[in-house]
């Protein structure tokens, strides 16, 4: 199998298995189930794009059922993947679906990020996980000093990074959202408190 063909078959299985765990464990919001390639998947698919250069190890934090944490491992199997999820049925479900995919890449954690001991990413992502100001201080714990912060964040993203700048230092390039006008993918190095 080409890594293409692998890649596609690959994201393929991980929507059906969204779609049928969904009504039993809302992983998604049920309002956008008919948008899981459109929406979920593409958004998740653009981080990889814009994190091209990535390497190393990867902390997708606040994974719900996978995203972007799954895809990325999906599309990334060079990357060493660590989803990190609360919720005991979703980590049950992320677990199920490394198997059925049969990802060597990926593990989860089950527990609270603030929690966990330094975790030392060179990545990390979250995507609707928590507001700009609170997302770093759970970033700056798990991220090494040199790495970087992959945030996908909604419209209300610059009115988030005014408020995260009174409370800590950082560079920022901003990325645009395939699929949400005004979203964006903050990209996120030299974090240190003001
Ligand atoms: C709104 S969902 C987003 C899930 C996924 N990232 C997505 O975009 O579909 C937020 C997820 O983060 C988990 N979560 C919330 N607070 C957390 C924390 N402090 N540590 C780990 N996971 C957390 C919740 O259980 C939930 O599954």
């Amino acid at each position: 199998m080409t890594d293409v063909s692998r890649e596609t078959k690959a994201l393929a299985a991980y929507a059906a298995l969204l779609r049928k765990w969904n009504p039993a464990i809302n992983l998604v919001s049920p309002k956008t189930l008919d948008q899981i390639e459109t929406r979920h998947v593409a958004d998740s698919r653009a981080l990889v794009a814009v994190a091209a250069d990535a390497f190393g190890s990867w902390l997708d934090i606040g994974s719900g059922g996978g995203l972007p944490g799954l895809v990325v491992a999906i599309m990334r199997p060079d990357l060493t993947v660590t989803l990190v999820e609360s919720d005991h049925r979703k980590s049950s479900f992320l677990r199920t679906a490394i198997r059925e995919l049969g990802l060597e890449n990926a593990s989860v954690i089950t527990g609270r990020v603030e929690h966990l001991d330094a975790l030392f990413a060179a990545n990390i992502s979250a995507r609707a996980l928590a507001p700009l100001p609170l997302l770093m201080a759970y970033v700056a714990r798990h991220l090494t000093a040199s790495g970087r912060a992959w945030l996908m964040k909604g419209r209300n993203w610059r009115t988030e990074v005014s408020e995260a700048r009174r409370e800590w230092n950082f560079d920022l390039i901003t990325h645009p959202s395939p699929t949400e006008p005004d979203a964006a993918i903050l990209e996120i190095t030299g974090i240190r408190h003001v």
